[in-house]
């Protein structure tokens, strides 16, 4: 792999669902790249597409009533043209998804050990003992206490963040590249959570992944993000360092999203309003109809152009645009020294390390 190649590369991916309504666009033209052991976060509210641009990337999406455009390039390799055999091959051994439910993932009737054997098994020709051994091994790494014990229990006996462990142990039989993580904190509580989290920068150190995350919460962006990607109605909004983003959120709609956080002086709901409706999305910025600096401008053509407004951090407004006056959206923005509670002195402010 030539150095300057990123480990996934998604290029004007474009993901629609045909439905009794028509078509919907669930992913609109989206890039993103991750670089190896570098852990990219994509964020928005429900319904932004978060999750089916990241299960279009090894085409775990059904096709039909889905149909997939564009290009994902994992280490210089077009996933989108491969063959349904090739990509089998891809997925587990250098690609590996962990989600949001463990409970769903995992089968009730066999012992976890049993399950995480048969995963190797299926990426490695090893015997049964070796297996064992290895499994063994792996639950011990995710953290699983007395893993050797463990081994013959039912899921039903691991509680929500030791099942979620045991698929982030299924997960690594491959020795995956790049782990695509679904939400999978969302479900554990905060302490958990917060395990979890370290489990996984860990284990990225360990085996040396690059790590696209996907979350709504932006207090685990900012713990585990080195970039972000912000995704709203399809279309990616802005992107950026992830403590570019938390210090200078270019986008309206990036800034709602961190006013929002109790952190922030936020109440910790949502943004008031709704997404629009992907079969028929709305002209010009797809965040316009819920903006508070919206002009006429913002409502006409496509999704603007995303614009450099910082090194390696663009963002897809008007505002920052040809004619546009930038100032209009970042004077009443979160910046450094923001009376509400600037990032960069705020406890969920990312950790610097
Ligand atoms: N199989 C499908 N058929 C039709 N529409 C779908 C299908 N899967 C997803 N969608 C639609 O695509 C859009 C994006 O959904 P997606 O699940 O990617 O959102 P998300 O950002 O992951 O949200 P959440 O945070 O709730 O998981 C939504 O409008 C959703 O209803
Ligand atoms: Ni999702």
């Amino acid at each position: 792999m030539a150095d300057d190649q990123p480990l996934l590369e998604v290029e004007n991916l474009t993901t629609t669902f045909s439905t009794d309504n028509g078509t919907l666009t669930a992913v609109d033209g989206v890039d993103f790249t991750v670089d190896t052991g570098e852990t990219v976060c994509i964020v928005g509210e429900s319904g932004s597409g978060k999750t089916v641009a990241t299960e279009s990337i090894t085409r775990i999406i059904n096709t039909p009533p889905g149909e997939i455009e564009g290009t994902v390039r994992y280490k210089g390799r077009d996933l989108l043209s491969m063959s349904e055999s090739e990509l089998r091959n891809i997925r587990g051994n250098d690609i590996a998804h962990i989600f949001q439910n463990p409970q769903e993932a995992m089968n009730h009737c066999y012992t976890v050990g049993w399950q995480i054997t048969e995963a190797l098994q299926i990426h490695q020709d090893v015997s049964d003992d070796e297996a064992r051994a290895k499994a063994v091994d792996l639950m011990d790494r995710v953290g699983i206490a007395n893993a050797s014990s463990r081994f013959d229990d039912y899921p039903h006996e691991f509680s929500g963040g030791q099942k979620q462990r045991v698929m982030i142990a299924m997960a690594l039989v491959g020795d995956p590249d790049l782990l695509i993580a679904d939400e999978p904190t969302t479900a554990l509580d905060v302490t958990v959570q917060a395990q979890i989290l370290k489990l996984l920068d860990d284990l990225q150190e360990e085996f040396e992944m690059g790590i696209l995350f996907v979350t709504h919460d932006l207090g685990v962006v900012a713990e585990i993000a080195d970039r972000i990607v912000v995704m709203y109605a399809g279309k990616v909004m802005e992107r950026g360092g992830v403590l570019d983003i938390f210090d200078h959120p270019a986008h309206p709609y990036t800034q709602q999203l961190l006013e929002c956080l109790p952190e922030f002086g936020g109440s910790g709901g949502g943004i008031p309003g709704t997404l629009p409706d992907p079969h028929n999305p709305p002209d010009g910025c797809r965040f316009a109809p819920r903006c508070e600096y919206a002009e006429e401008a913002c409502r006409t053509g496509d999704q603007p152009d995303e614009i450099e407004v910082a090194p390696d951090q663009e963002v897809s407004c008007v505002h920052y645009g040809p004619g546009g006056n930038p100032s209009i959206v970042r004077s009443e923005g979160l910046g450094p020294g923001d009376e509400t509670g600037a990032a960069g002195d705020s406890e969920v402010g990312p950790a610097d390390d």
